[in-house]
């Protein structure tokens, strides 16, 4: 089974163009959401994460106090990186499993940190999206509401996209200009044709 990678910075859009993909059939793994789950889940991990951030990371009903963490890790590398450490492991134990019960010409995993974890040396083919900044922190914005400052402290932890762009197979431009549904069903045939 062919295995797509798919990625982008910070609101490029990453989760809106792998819908579309998901609305042609195509299984999709989410590693994001996936991180979410696995953290209030997997009880070795929500151990690891209350010794690194103290009690206050997770609320009394269980649920993951985002803000605290984010707090923490935004402005601390060092932070981020014992976070990444303990949480990715996780992430990929799950994509295992999930791959395991797939049956399709090809599958994509979604993940805003596809590159910056090694996570993309496991797929045949990876994809960036690629959106302007402004227009990306915008979104973000909008999105979350949070402050302008956080959504550029994100993005500031990820790879460039100049960078991204160099290391990935394909690229969908998804600038607000450029129509998105053409470029995913181009690749979508292209993908098709590759895994036979
Ligand atoms: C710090 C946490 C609790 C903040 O939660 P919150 O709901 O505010 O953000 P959410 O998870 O929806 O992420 C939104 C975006 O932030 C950026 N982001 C998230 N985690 C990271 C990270 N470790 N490094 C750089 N950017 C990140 C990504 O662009 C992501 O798409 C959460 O992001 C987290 O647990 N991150 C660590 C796990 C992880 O690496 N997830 C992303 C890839 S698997
Ligand atoms: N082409 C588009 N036109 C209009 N709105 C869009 C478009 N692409 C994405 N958006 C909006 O921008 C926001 C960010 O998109 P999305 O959540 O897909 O990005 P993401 O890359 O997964 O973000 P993050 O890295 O923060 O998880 C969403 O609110 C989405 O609805």
């Amino acid at each position: 089974m062919l295995k797509i990678g798919i990625t982008g910075n910070i609101g490029s859009g990453k989760t809106t163009v792998s819908k579309v993909f998901e609305l042609l059939g195509v299984p999709v793994f989410y590693a994001d959401e996936q991180a979410k789950n696995v953290m209030v889940r997997d009880a070795e991990l929500i151990a690891g994460i209350k010794k690194a951030f103290g009690n206050d990371a997770y609320f009394e009903d269980g649920t993951l106090n985002r803000k605290h963490i984010a707090g923490i890790v935004f402005n601390d590398d060092a932070q981020l990186a014992v976070l990444n450490s303990l949480v990715h492991p996780a992430v990929f134990r799950a994509f295992d499993e999930w791959l395991a019960v797939q049956n399709a010409p090809y599958i994509m995993k979604e993940a805003a940190l596809l590159f910056e974890s090694g996570s993309y040396k496991k797929c045949d083919r990876t994809i960036m999206i690629d959106a302007p900044l402004e227009l990306r922190l915008n979104r973000v914005i909008q999105r979350d509401g949070i402050p302008r400052e956080a959504a550029e402290a994100r993005n500031a932890k990820q790879f460039t996209e100049e960078k991204k762009i160099a290391m990935a197979d394909d690229l969908i431009v998804n600038d607000g200009q450029q129509l998105v549904i053409p470029q995913v069903l181009k690749l979508h045939q292209q993908y098709l044709t590759m895994a036979g």
